[in-house]
């Protein structure tokens, strides 16, 4: 569990995190979503006691981070992948890790073999393309078993095998009870990933709600209607007080929702071959609902069209 309660930082004259209030519960993964410059990095450092807040706190399983007294058996984290010294092995890496924390040996070969490392152990880290990196930072993360892990734009720059391992990993370790909070650019892969959602904008608290929540909230409730009868169709619903658009082979009706839809239809006795409430995209909602926050929209649609694009590598 994180519990985040007036989490204020301020830089000079910039306000980077301000008077945030969230929690994060266990057992699924959060997705801690903001444009650029929203503060996402500057939180998730104060939850790690890297910076420390200007007013406010976070709490780690009810205490903060500088008063545990296991902190890598308590939380884990990835923040840079590439943090690790290019000449260690692997497994001198997290050795080195383990005994400056206090944890077993053993756990290390444990914790290579959970990230699928253990045939590169002892290869240096420096010749590690970012996918591998990826899996030995969360290798250390998961050092000391953590009930609670933090990934910072985990998926950033891998291909899509490592970014579909990546989803996949978070999602075990979700339904293995630990708390998971993650923050990405890549909206399309936090709409797969996560089922909660932390959105921030100017370092303010968006939204707090459910993956599902945030994009039916955001996107206009509509319902595809395809009939033959469609000219009575029409009619009716619009007798009913709906707004009607033209789509390519029927219509696009709001205002009502497909219950009652169906129950004109067959009123009219109407037949319907398609009767489909539509769903927005995370990336619409996104938009939408951090639209004032954003100072700049171009650089974010561009970034939102290039988390869509296949990546190259
Ligand atoms: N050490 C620092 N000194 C001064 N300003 C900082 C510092 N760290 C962050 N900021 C500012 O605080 C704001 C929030 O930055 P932060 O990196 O936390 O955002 P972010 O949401 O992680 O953004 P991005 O996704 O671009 O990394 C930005 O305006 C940034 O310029």
């Amino acid at each position: 569990m994180i519990e985040a309660q007036g989490l204020t930082k301020r830089y000079g004259k910039t306000l980077a995190v301000d008077n945030l209030t969230f929690s994060v519960t266990p057992g699924k993964v959060t997705g801690f979503l903001g444009p650029n410059g929203a503060g996402k990095s500057t939180s998730m450092r104060m939850m790690l006691g890297l910076d420390n807040p200007t007013a406010g706190q976070v709490r780690i399983g009810g205490k903060r981070y500088h008063d545990l007294d296991h902190p890598l058996r308590t939380v884990g984290a990835l923040l840079d992948a590439r943090w690790v010294h290019p000449n260690r092995s692997a497994k001198a890496h997290l050795a080195w890790m383990a005994k400056s924390n206090k944890i077993s040996p053993r756990r290390v070969d444990e914790v290579l073999d959970i990230v699928g490392l253990s045939s590169v152990a002892n290869k240096r880290a420096g010749g590690f393309s970012l996918g591998m990196s990826q899996r030995l930072g969360i290798a250390a993360a998961l050092l000391g078993d953590p009930e609670v892990l933090l990934f910072d734009e985990p998926v950033n720059g891998l291909d899509p095998e490592g970014i579909l391992w990546i989803r996949k990993f978070m999602h075990r370790l979700a339904s293995e009870g630990r708390t998971v909070f993650v923050s990405s650019h890549l909206l399309s892969e936090m709409a797969l990933t996560a089922t909660e959602l932390v959105v921030i904008g100017k370092g303010k608290l968006i939204s707090q709600t459910t993956t599902d929540d945030f994009v039916a909230r955001a996107s206009e409730n509509s319902v595809k209607v395809r009939s033959p009868q469609l000219a009575v169709l029409r009619g009716a619903l619009e007798g009913a007080s709906a707004t009607i658009t033209d789509s390519d082979d029927g219509i696009l009706v709001s205002g009502l929702d497909s219950d009652k839809i169906g129950e004109i239809a067959m009123e009219q006795g109407a037949v319907l071959h398609e009767l489909s409430p539509q769903r927005g995209s995370l990336e619409q909602a996104f938009m939408q609902i951090t639209g004032d926050s954003v100072e700049y929209h171009a650089d974010l649609e561009t970034e939102a069209q290039q988390a869509l694009a296949p990546t190259a590598n």
